[in-house]
C-alpha cells in the first residue's frame, strides 16, 4: 500500500533531531509510513536506527521535530499512553517473564494493555474473555502446546514468538520490531518471517533488520538511515539500484549475506 494513498499516515516523523550531549543522532529525519503498510529500517551500525524507534515509541523525548501517529502529535506522552492509542513494540532483547507460563505471559500482556493494575490479578484471572484471548493470540503464534511451560524453557526462537505474541496482544494496529530474527538460524528466521506476515496482517508494521534476506522478504518499503539521516525511501527494488545506498550500505550489507 503507497502511503501517500491514505490521507492521514498511520506514521508521521516531522524533521525529527536526536542530540545526546553534543553527539547529533537523528539528524532531520522525515517520513511517513501508510496505514497497512510493512516497513523496514535498514542502515550501518551505529546509524541511530533504536534511537529512532526510542524516539517514536516515546522512549526518549526528541531534541525537535514531531512524531504523530494516526495524525496525533505524540509530543510529551508517555510510552504507555502511546501504546494504548495503538502503538506496540518488540525490543531487542527477549523481554519475557521466564517463570511465568507462556499463556500467563500473554495474558498479562493483554491485562496490562488494558490498563487494569495488578493489584486486579486475581479478580480478572477468572474472566473467560481474557483467557480466550490469550489462547487465540497462542494459536496465531503457533504456542498452543507450549500454553502451560514456563516461558524460560522455550527455545530462542520459540521466546521471540512469545516475545512477538506480546507485542500484538493489545490490539495494537502499529507494530514495531526490533531485530525480530537477531541471533536465529536459517530455519528459525524462515519460521519467524512466517510468523510476523501472519500477525501483521491489515497492521502496520515497522521493523529495524540487519538480515536483508528477511528485509527484501517482508518490507513493502524501505528506508535507510546513514549516520542519522535517510538517505532513501522506497520500494525494496529501487532501494536496491540506488546508487547512493549502494555505496553507502547496502554493497556491503549483501555481501555479508553471502
Ligand atoms: N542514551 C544514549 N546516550 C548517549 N548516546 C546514545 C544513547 N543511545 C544511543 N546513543 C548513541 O547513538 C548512536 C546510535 O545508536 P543506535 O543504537 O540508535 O544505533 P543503531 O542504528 O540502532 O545501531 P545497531 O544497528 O548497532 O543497533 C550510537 O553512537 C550510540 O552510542
Amino acid at each position: 500500500m503507497n502511503s501517500s494513498a491514505n490521507s492521514t499516515p498511520a506514521l508521521a516523523i516531522e524533521n525529527l533531531h536526536k542530540s545526546f550531549g553534543k553527539a547529533k543522532i537523528i539528524r532531520g529525519v522525515n517520513l511517513k509510513i501508510g496505514k497497512g503498510e510493512r516497513h523496514a529500517v535498514i542502515g550501518p551500525n551505529g546509524a541511530g536506527k533504536s534511537t529512532l524507534f526510542n524516539l517514536i515509541t516515546g522512549r526518549f523525548p526528541p531534541t525537535s521535530g514531531k512524531v504523530r501517529l494516526h495524525g496525533r502529535d505524540l509530543a510529551g506522552l508517555a510510552p504507555f499512553q502511546i501504546n494504548r492509542m495503538g502503538l506496540s513494540r518488540s525490543f531487542q532483547i527477549t523481554n519475557i517473564f521466564p517463570k511465568m507460563s507462556v499463556f500467563e505471559n500473554v495474558r498479562c500482556s493483554l491485562l496490562w494493555s488494558k490498563g487494569y493494575r495488578y493489584s486486579f490479578w486475581n479478580m480478572v484471572s477468572r474472566s473467560q474473555d481474557l483467557t480466550d484471548a490469550a489462547d487465540s493470540i497462542l494459536e496465531q503464534i503457533n504456542l498452543t502446546a507450549r500454553r502451560d511451560l514456563p516461558a524460560g524453557v522455550l527455545s530462542y526462537a520459540e521466546q521471540r514468538a512469545l516475545e512477538i505474541g506480546i507485542t500484538i496482544a493489545g490490539g495494537a494496529n502499529v507494530i514495531m520490531l526490533d531485530e525480530p530474527t537477531a541471533g536465529m538460524s536459517h530455519s528459525e528466521t524462515d519460521y519467524i518471517v512466517e510468523l510476523i506476515r501472519t500477525v501483521t496482517e491489515d497492521k502496520t508494521l515497522v521493523m529495524v533488520e540487519h538480515d536483508m534476506g528477511v528485509v527484501f522478504g517482508l518490507a513493502d518499503y524501505i528506508s535507510v538511515l546513514v549516520y542519522g539521516e535517510i538517505i532513501a525511501t522506497g520500494r525494496p527494488e529501487e532501494v536496491r539500484a540506488n546508487p547512493k545506498v549502494q555505496e553507502a550500505y547496502l554493497g556491503a550489507a549483501l555481501e555479508a549475506e553471502h
